[in-house]
């Protein structure tokens, strides 16, 4: 995980309704500098828009988000994803992601669960809910006993508090939804989002 996403400093978490959103607003993010997408698992429409993002959207580095049971780790192989990335983690879904050929990042919320994490091999995780479990004063605490492991915080991130995410030296990349303003794509204004994403991309950040 951390090979692939070494270049990548925020993923967009994309939860799609149509189908036909997929294209125009993967091709919106990629042209705006960000390349590697996170397609959540939780809508009707998710299965068919990876396919068409993989097969239409050149440069794009897709994986899937949501990532709870066997059943998703199965369906990531088939839809030909490069990642996984899931909210907690639980045996069986570790489990299944070992026999994956693809990585799978695991979300943790507290040492505990980080520290189960590690025991399977694990050295990167997701942070969620990053800002609910206590954001950027948790990860800096963390990073004293375990300065080796790496994050993705996400949820509740936003232009205004990312910048301070990604200066932590534990904070590989973030990732959040904020690209993606549930009215701009009601609206399908690409324009707007290719234009979110490049602000993001160029870390102009709102503080
Ligand atoms: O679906 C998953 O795998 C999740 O873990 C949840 C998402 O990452 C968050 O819903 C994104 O958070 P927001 O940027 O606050 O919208």
């Amino acid at each position: 995980m951390r090979e692939l996403l070494a270049d990548t400093r925020v993923i967009p978490v994309i939860t799609l309704e149509r189908v036909e959103d997929a294209v125009p607003m993967a091709r919106a993010l990629v042209n705006g500098g960000l390349k590697v997408l996170e397609v959540t698992l939780r809508t009707p429409a998710a299965a068919d828009g990876i396919r068409r993002i993989l097969a239409e959207v050149a440069g794009a580095i897709v994986g899937t988000g949501t990532v709870c049971t066997p059943a998703h780790v199965q369906l990531s192989c088939d839809l030909g994803c490069q990642f996984m990335i899931s909210p907690g983690f639980t045996d069986q879904l570790l489990a299944a992601a070992a026999q994956a050929p693809l990585p799978l990042m695991p979300g943790i919320a507290t040492v505990s669960e980080m520290m189960r994490g590690m025991e399977y091999g694990y050295q990167d995780f997701k942070f969620f809910p990053a800002e609910a479990a206590g954001g950027v004063p948790v990860l800096k605490a963390i990073a004293g006993p375990f300065a080796d492991v790496r994050f993705c915080p996400t949820g509740g991130i936003g232009l205004g508090n990312f910048l301070d995410y990604l200066e932590l030296p534990n904070v590989m990349c973030v990732g959040g939804s904020w690209i993606l303003p549930a009215d701009l794509v009601a609206a399908q204004r690409w324009d707007d989002i290719e234009q979110l994403a490049r602000e993001t991309a160029n870390f102009r950040g709102i503080k």
